[in-house]
């Protein structure tokens, strides 16, 4: 079998890799019948170098290869047919600026397997950028903070060469004291935003000391999952597995928290239908706190009000007046700091495509060379080499017609 690594073809272009070169080289020791190909790349975190450097074959070429992959989205002009491709290609939910491209997937009879489809027999996702959104993201919530304090100033994440960098700016942080956080969701992406608190060495503290004790001027901070940040209507007990298979009936039980926060980081998934977490009229609420937003999830005019556009890597932080509900100069008297960048693990793209690399590598890979007894790989298959939508896709017929 042999695995292609294409080149990333979308614009803005992407400097993440899906294997780093040592990464394919382990690969390549572990399954002896594997070769590998890399695509020159002008752009790439791990230059053609490194990878010719570690003996891999740069070649333009691709078609002798069974297996391509990438990151992004293929535009429709680089796609090789009669191939099996793996890329996040964003169109299970049907979304139309890529419809034409899974048409033309079908067309030139291509297998797409699309990463975001990659599930255990849980149902749980076996691989993404999550974490290092989490990592990326909580730093520049602390870096917002440290400008609109004016007590320090933290580097860029995209201008650290690596994590260590990164982590290493975090000794300048200065909070005052009594400084708390709250912090939504308990995914891949929470988990990487706690990864920066705990080496900040920030306490967890339960949701409910949260709102009820006084920590002694220690700073804290509280993981919310649903059940904390939103209650049913009808006053029942929150049963987790109820509300993710109706949402209907619930609303947000987050102003406690926001009256007792100083800081939120949003790291929580949100599905439309869902009730807000807080409203434009709750950010006006004299109870709410928070005057810093680190919105990793970054849904825009969603479930967090003050969102009400994504911002950049270039330029991260806007702020939010909860009197006009516009957006006004970064550290305006009353507003909320926002820090919405989308595209967080393009801050560190080495560490997060070794970390992407890692979890291919021990979760998707083996089933190539194993006959995929759980189907991993075909279920995430939304198309076949015949040209035509796999069984668990058949619900993107209208999509595609
Ligand atoms: N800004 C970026 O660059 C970036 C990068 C990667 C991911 N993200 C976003 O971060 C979010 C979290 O990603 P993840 O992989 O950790 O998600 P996940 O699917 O693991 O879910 C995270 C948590 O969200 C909560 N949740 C689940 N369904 C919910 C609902 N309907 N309403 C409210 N809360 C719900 C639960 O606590 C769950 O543990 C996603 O929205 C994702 O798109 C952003």
């Amino acid at each position: 079998m042999k695995f292609g690594i294409i080149r990333e073809g979308k614009n803005p272009p992407d400097k993440r890799v899906p294997l780093s070169p040592q990464q394919c080289l382990q690969l390549l020791n572990q399954y002896p019948n594997l070769e590998i190909a890399v695509q020159p790349s002008p752009i790439r975190c791990f230059p053609d170098a490194e990878y010719a450097e570690a003996g891999l074959n740069l070649q333009e070429d691709l078609s002798d290869c069974d297996v391509l992959l990438g990151v992004k989205e293929v535009p429709v002009a680089m796609l090789i047919p009669n191939k099996s491709y793996l890329f996040f290609s964003h169109t299970y939910k049907k979304q139309a600026y890529n419809r034409d491209l899974l048409r033309a997937i079908l067309d030139k009879k291509i297998r797409l397997i699309d990463y975001e489809m990659l599930k255990d027999i849980s149902g749980k996702r076996l691989l993404g950028f999550g974490r290092y959104a989490g990592i990326v993201g909580a730093y520049n919530g602390f870096r917002a903070y440290g400008k609109l304090s004016g007590e320090y100033e933290l580097k860029a994440a995209h201008e650290c060469k690596d994590r260590r960098e990164l982590e290493h700016e975090l000794v300048k942080v200065r909070l005052p004291q009594n400084f708390r956080i709250a912090l939504t969701g308990a995914g891949k992406v929470a988990g990487g935003a706690m990864e920066i608190l705990s080496a900040l060495k920030i306490t967890q503290v339960y949701p409910d000391e949260f709102v009820r004790e006084d920590f002694n001027k220690e700073v804290v901070y509280t993981q919310l999952n649903v059940q904390d940040y939103f209650k049913r209507q009808d006053g029942k007990p929150f049963i987790r597995k109820d509300f993710y298979q109706d949402n209907q009936g619930y609303e947000s039980n987050f102003l406690p928290f926001a009256e007792h926060a100083d800081m939120y980081i949003a790291c929580h998934y949100w599905s439309e239908g869902s009730p807000l977490i807080f409203s434009r009229a709750e950010a006006r609420d004299p109870r709410f706190n928070i005057k810093l937003v680190a919105d990793i999830s970054c849904d825009i005019d969603g479930p967090v009000a003050s969102t009400i556009r994504p911002s950049t890597i270039a330029d991260p932080f806007y702020a939010y007046d909860p009197q006009t509900e516009k957006e006004v100069a970064f550290g305006t008297s009353g507003s909320i700091a926002v820090s919405a960048v989308d595209n967080l693990p393009g801050e560190l793209p080495r560490d997060a495509s070794e970390d992407f690399g890692n979890e291919l590598i021990k979760n998707i890979i083996p089933h190539f060379f194993n006959g995929d007894p759980q189907g991993i790989l075909a279920k995430a298959s939304e198309t076949e080499l015949n040209g035509k939508l796999s069984s668990y896709f058949a619900y993107l017929k209208d999509y595609v017609a």
